[in-house]
């Protein structure tokens, strides 16, 4: 039985995870995601899973195990990474600038065995209606913003201000469904 783990400390990844029928433990797998100078969202997004990917692999001993790591960001409609909120003038500048307008979640999937990497970066475009600045206080208030990439939740409250999706919504949320199976199934029959 090959054993599977997933190097994340989101709630949600574990979530989405289970919901596909996959049995596996978590690993923590704590890496550093300061962008390089210079990098662009969508090597950021990859590199950070696969970073967390490896570190997880690093911490298990089993030969065969498969391991699978996750990052999320948000990619303003004028192209600046929005990671996760450090406060709520932070919360404030991301959700004015996503208000009324487009804007790209990137979520990156690394799947990694011993002797290889699987990686796939998952683009959703979603489109926000206007929101005040009376509805980005209450939001930031309801405490959902403060630990997720753009400061906000499309699972909860945050449902309700999008009015168009184009991708996954699975992605957004934290882990693509569709491309989390595809992958492991690759990490699997690889081991085996
Ligand atoms: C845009 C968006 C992000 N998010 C979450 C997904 C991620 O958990 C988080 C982005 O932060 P990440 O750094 O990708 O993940 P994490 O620190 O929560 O977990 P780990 O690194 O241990 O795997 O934002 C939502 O839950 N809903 C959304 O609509």
């Amino acid at each position: 039985m090959t054993q599977i783990y997933l190097a994340s400390q989101s709630p949600r990844r574990r979530e989405l995870l289970q919901q596909i029928g996959v049995t596996f433990d978590i690993i923590n797998a704590s890496i550093d995601e300061t962008p390089f100078n210079g990098e662009s969202p969508e090597q950021l997004v990859v590199r950070l899973a696969t970073e967390k990917a490896r570190a997880g692999l690093a911490q298990v001993s089993d030969e065969s195990a498969v391991v699978i790591g996750s990052d999320t960001i948000v990619v303003s409609p004028q192209g600046e990474i929005f990671g996760k909120p450090q406060n709520f003038a932070d919360a404030q500048r991301m959700l004015n600038a996503l208000s009324n307008n487009t804007h790209s979640v990137m979520t990156a999937l690394a799947v990694v065995t011993r002797q290889q990497v699987w990686s796939q970066n998952v683009i959703t475009k979603v489109s926000f209606c206007h929101l005040s600045a009376d509805m980005i206080a209450a939001y930031w208030q309801t405490g959902e913003p403060h630990d997720k990439a753009g400061a906000y939740g499309i699972q909860g409250f945050a449902g309700q201000y999008v009015n168009h999706l184009q991708g996954s919504y699975s992605a957004v949320v934290g882990l693509p469904l569709y491309e989390t199976r595809q992958l492991l199934d690759l990490a699997i029959d690889s081991v085996n």
